[in-house]
């Protein structure tokens, strides 16, 4: 199984780049959408959050108010790295989950969008690594668009990640989204050529049919094996 790091930075475009990615057939891990799971009222981790930031972040109906607790970590790194390690095992074995099962299913090249990849040390399980890349401004400004939030609030947000040339300087391959759609475009069709390349021999080992594969190779050589004995021992 081929497992493809998407990254890049807040409103940088991964969500864009992730949904072409399904639009051409490949299945997408959202780690976002695997957060928002997590912190659902009653989970695990909804219980530790609560208990570590008080009852202040829940709306009426018990659900925790995002916007809040995003105006609080987002404008306080000791707060964001307390949130990052109370939420980062359920995510991570959300992801997991997730990941096993695209693999039952027999899915050969997978794509992890995960918004902090390097940050939580997750690149280690991806390759290739694409990170998609904007330039500062336009990412200020479609943050802002997008969110329909203050400048402050959406430069916490972006400060809150790795700086977004660094990714890029870590990555495999490069989208740069700062131009039109179609643009994006363009590039994500050689991007997808790589991605759909015939798979590696690690890769091939690591997907559903290629443990099948080892395992029939091994039952074969066990029973070829007993054949074998059986044979000299009714000869002796
Ligand atoms: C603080 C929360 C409640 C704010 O929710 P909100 O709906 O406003 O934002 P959303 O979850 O849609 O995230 C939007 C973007 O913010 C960025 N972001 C989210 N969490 C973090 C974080 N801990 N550090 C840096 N950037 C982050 C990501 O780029 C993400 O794509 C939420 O982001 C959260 O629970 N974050 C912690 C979980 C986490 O680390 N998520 C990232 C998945 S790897
Ligand atoms: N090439 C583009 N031209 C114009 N607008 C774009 C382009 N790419 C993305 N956008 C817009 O910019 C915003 C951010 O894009 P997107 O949601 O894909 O980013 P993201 O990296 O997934 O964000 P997040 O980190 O918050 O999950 C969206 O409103 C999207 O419609």
């Amino acid at each position: 199984m081929r497992i493809v790091g998407l990254t890049g930075g807040i409103a940088s475009g991964k969500s864009t780049v992730s949904n072409l990615f399904k639009a051409n057939g490949v299945p997408v891990v959202d780690a976002d959408l695997v957060a928002r799971d997590v912190l659902r009222k009653g989970t695990g981790g909804w219980r530790r959050v609560v208990k570590a930031f008080g009852e202040e972040i829940l709306q009426d109906d018990g659900e925790v108010d995002r916007a809040k607790l995003g105006q609080i970590v987002f404008s306080d790194p000791s707060k964001r790295q307390l949130l990052n390690k109370l939420l980062a095992p359920f995510i991570s074995s959300g992801i997991f989950w997730e990941v096993f099962k695209l693999w039952m299913k027999g899915s050969k090249v997978i794509v992890l969008d995960v918004p902090l990849l390097f940050e939580a040390k997750m690149d280690r399980w991806t390759k290739p690594i694409i990170v998609v890349w904007v330039d500062p401004e336009t990412q200020l400004q479609r943050l802002m668009k997008r969110d329909g939030s203050a400048e402050e609030h959406a430069r916490d947000r972006i400060n809150a990640q790795m700086d977004l040339d660094d990714k890029r300087r870590k990555a495999d391959v490069v989208i740069n989204n700062s131009g039109s759609l179609e643009e994006t475009k363009e590039q994500f069709r050689d991007v997808l050529v790589q991605v759909l390349s015939p798979l590696s021999w690690t890769e091939f080992g690591l997907s559903r049919g290629g443990a099948f594969a080892a395992l029939a190779f091994v039952i074969v050589g066990v029973l070829a094996c007993r054949s074998i004995y059986n044979n000299n021992v009714t000869r002796s």
